[in-house]
């Protein structure tokens, strides 16, 4: 924890804190002189004491579980009179600096009990804990970094005034994006779940099931056609037909060997999850390579899938703020073999909603928050479209099965030559 504080107190002063309340972003820095600044939408009309709580590391697993636990322990042991809004903090423009945590503020009488909470924190755990005061007037409110638990000595710069920020043009939830939330290579999902091994028992499991690099990467002779679009637009009776029209080998990702693993890995945090996911697909890659050197290949969900959850979940509020199409964030990574050609199924949430009802299964929490969350599925549609390299064709997928079908074998015929 020391080591990661030190390393940010250089750049404190550029840093930029958001802090959403009801899903709007308030943005706010520090700087050491006040110049009549007003004071922080956050901090107005406020009569409690306030707190931030980033959660840094530079180990990024516990990081990634920390962040995941901190809520429920922050709820269970506050008072009641204590608020909590999601806040982060980042310098524009600079990937990777995006740090998580909560914004606090206390109206109950005496502040020991949080002080007492969040000094226990910062001495165990990986956070860095502000406070910010009132001045006398009222005017000002500056803030002030607690030292952390394990370095006593360590020189603390002095309290900064806080004053209003203008909005990023990247929206902060993209900054960490790559390597975190989605992964462009094997080496950087692998060594994911490879530290994850003396604390996941079922990471080691899957890393046993993985192929070599090389394997992954190998080309088929036949084409190989990806059917991708949110749960129920029809996927799976797709791809069923496919293959019988085609005489196709049906393939999925994540592939059958990890069922047994994923439910564990589905209650992970974004980092520990999408690194299973992707190296599902290197495992299907090496499967699609072998099918394909004898029959053509229809894959049910690949890399698409994989990149568009992780964007749509890492990225807060709405659809403008996902990375600009265009971005490194939708380009395929070179070491996952490219299909010949992605369908992407689309349809209208009410007759999504039909059929999920009429379908009647147990769904995956992700689903589940699909339904409920029109602007998450918007998302996942929006990075669909915007992942390159190779692209999607959207496929309208509520006229009857048979027609999808007729259409999508149209155009296999016309990019495939079958
Ligand atoms: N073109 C269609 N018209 C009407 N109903 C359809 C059509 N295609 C599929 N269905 C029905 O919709 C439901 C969902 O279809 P299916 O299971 O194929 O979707 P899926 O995309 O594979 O879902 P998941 O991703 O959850 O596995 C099923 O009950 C299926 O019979
Ligand atoms: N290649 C894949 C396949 C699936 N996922 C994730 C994305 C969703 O959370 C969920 C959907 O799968 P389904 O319920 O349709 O089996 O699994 C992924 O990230 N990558």
């Amino acid at each position: 924890m020391a080591r990661r504080t030190m390393s940010l107190i250089p750049h404190w002063s550029s840093r930029v804190s958001s802090v959403e309340l009801n899903g709007t972003p308030f943005y706010f820095s520090t700087q050491e002189k006040h110049r009549g600044e007003e004071v922080p939408r956050v901090f107005r009309e406020n009569d409690g004491r306030c707190y931030s709580l980033l959660v840094c590391s530079s180990d990024t697993i516990r990081r990634a579980k920390f962040y995941a636990e901190l809520k429920d322990k922050l709820l269970t042991n506050l008072s009641p009179e204590c608020h909590l809004s999601p806040m982060c903090s980042f310098l524009p423009n600079i990937k990777d600096s995006l740090l998580k945590g909560y914004f606090l503020k206390d109206t109950s009488e005496s502040s020991s009990p949080t002080e007492r909470l969040l000094r226990d924190l910062t001495q165990r755990d990986p956070v860095l804990v502000c406070s910010y005061l009132r001045g006398e007037t009222g005017g000002v409110w500056t803030q002030h970094l607690w030292s952390d638990g394990d370095n006593h000595t360590m020189q603390m710069p002095k309290d900064y005034y806080v004053v209003p920020a203008e909005a990023p043009e990247h929206h902060p939830s993209t900054l960490n994006i790559i390597n975190s939330d989605v992964f462009y290579s094997f080496e950087e999902a692998y060594q994911v779940l490879e530290k994850c091994g003396d604390i996941i028992p079922e990471a080691r499991a899957v890393l046993e099931l993985l192929p070599s690099r090389e394997e992954a990467r190998r080309k088929p002779d036949f084409p190989v056609i990806v059917i991708e679009g949110l749960d129920a637009t029809g996927k799976t009776t797709l791809t069923e037909s496919l293959r019988d029209a085609l005489g196709a080998s049906l393939l999925r990702s994540p592939p059958h060997c990890l069922s047994p693993m994923r439910a564990r890995f589905d209650r992970e945090p974004p980092l520990i999850r999408r690194a299973f996911y992707a190296l599902g697909n290197y495992i299907t890659a090496v499967q699609i390579g072998q099918e394909g050197m004898k029959t053509p290949v229809i894959v049910d969900r690949f890399w698409h899938s994989t990149a568009a959850y992780a964007i749509a979940t890492a990225v807060s509020g709405p659809v403008c703020n996902l990375p600009a199409e265009g971005s490194e964030v939708y380009c395929w990574p070179s070491d996952v073999l490219q299909p010949s050609l992605v369908v992407c199924l689309t349809l209208d949430p009410e007759e999504r909603r039909r059929r999920l009802r009429d379908r009647g299964q147990g769904k995956t929490e992700e689903e589940q928050e699909l339904e409920h969350n029109q602007l998450f599925r918007l998302k996942v549609e929006k990075a669909y479209q915007r992942i390159s390299g190779p692209a999607c064709v959207t496929v309208d997928a509520s006229p009857p099965a048979d027609l999808v079908l007729q259409q999508v074998l149209l155009l296999i015929r016309g990019k495939c030559h079958l």
